[in-house]
């Protein structure tokens, strides 16, 4: 088996590399997924969020007030106490995913797609090093992966010039969280430039994925 990170900032097109490796096969594990599932009532990382932060954290439908949460971590400086809380329990769980990925299939290219490899520090999160066997970087330029979240936040809709600013003030607020690319560059094993077309990403993971699958046996 192999243990693939596949890691880049907000709006690189991680989770876009992502789609195009399972389509070779990979075994891909969206951390921002397996976060979500772990946040919805029920849940002991719910539980932890409203004992720590409180109930107004909490919508009347029961569910976690993401856009609030986003605001009380990025805008009020209380990131870490949130990451303090869910890294290691999407860490846990990626562990029990790859070992029975494992199990059932020890030629395997195991891949967790997250924003966070390099960065996290919570649980086992510092140990990356161990957890994977190579690292993947998605690269795009700041303004283009802004560009691209605005557009993930506006979808359908038709924003005001207002809101279009605030979603720009957001993704900076995020990227400030994470590590620029030109140091991740220097601890990742490959490098996608995703500037373009995804026509040109897919042609990089085409190249990429018969070294991925030969290394995995
Ligand atoms: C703050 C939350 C509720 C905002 O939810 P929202 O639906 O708006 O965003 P979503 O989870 O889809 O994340 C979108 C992107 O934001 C960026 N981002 C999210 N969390 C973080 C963080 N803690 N630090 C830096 N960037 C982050 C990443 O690029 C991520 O891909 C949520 O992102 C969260 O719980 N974050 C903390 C846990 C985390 O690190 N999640 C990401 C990997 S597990
Ligand atoms: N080469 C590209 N050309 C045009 N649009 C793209 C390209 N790559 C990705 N996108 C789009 O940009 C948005 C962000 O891409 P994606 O979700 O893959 O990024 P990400 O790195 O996973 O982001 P995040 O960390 O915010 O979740 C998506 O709507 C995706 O369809």
């Amino acid at each position: 088996m192999l243990r693939v990170g596949l890691t880049g900032s907000l709006g690189s097109g991680k989770s876009t590399a992502a789609k195009l490796f399972a389509a070779h096969g990979a075994q891909v594990l969206h951390s921002d997924a397996i976060g979500r599932e772990l946040m919805a009532p029920g849940q002991a990382v719910y539980a932890e969020i409203i004992a720590h932060f409180g109930n107004s954290v909490v919508l009347p439908d029961g569910r976690l007030d993401r856009p609030g949460l986003a605001r009380l971590a990025f805008a009020e400086g209380r990131v870490d106490e949130l990451n303090a809380i869910i890294h290691p329990a999407v860490i846990g769980h990626q562990r029990e995913l790859i070992e029975d990925i494992a199990r059932r299939n020890p030629a395997a290219v195991v891949m967790v797609e997250s924003a966070l490899i390099i960065e996290a520090v919570h649980g086992d999160g510092a140990d990356w090093q161990r957890r994977f066997d190579r690292l993947i970087l998605v690269t795009a330029p700041e303004e283009v992966k802004i560009a691209r979240f605005v557009r993930r936040c506006v979808g359908d809709t038709k924003a005001t010039d207002e809101q279009i600013a605030e979603f720009e003030e957001e993704a900076r607020r995020r990227l400030a969280r994470q590590m620029p690319d030109e140091q991740k560059m220097a601890l990742c094993d490959y490098v996608l430039t995703n500037d373009g077309a995804v026509t040109e990403l897919e042609w990089q993971v085409d190249q990429l994925w018969p070294i991925l699958r030969i290394a995995a046996r």
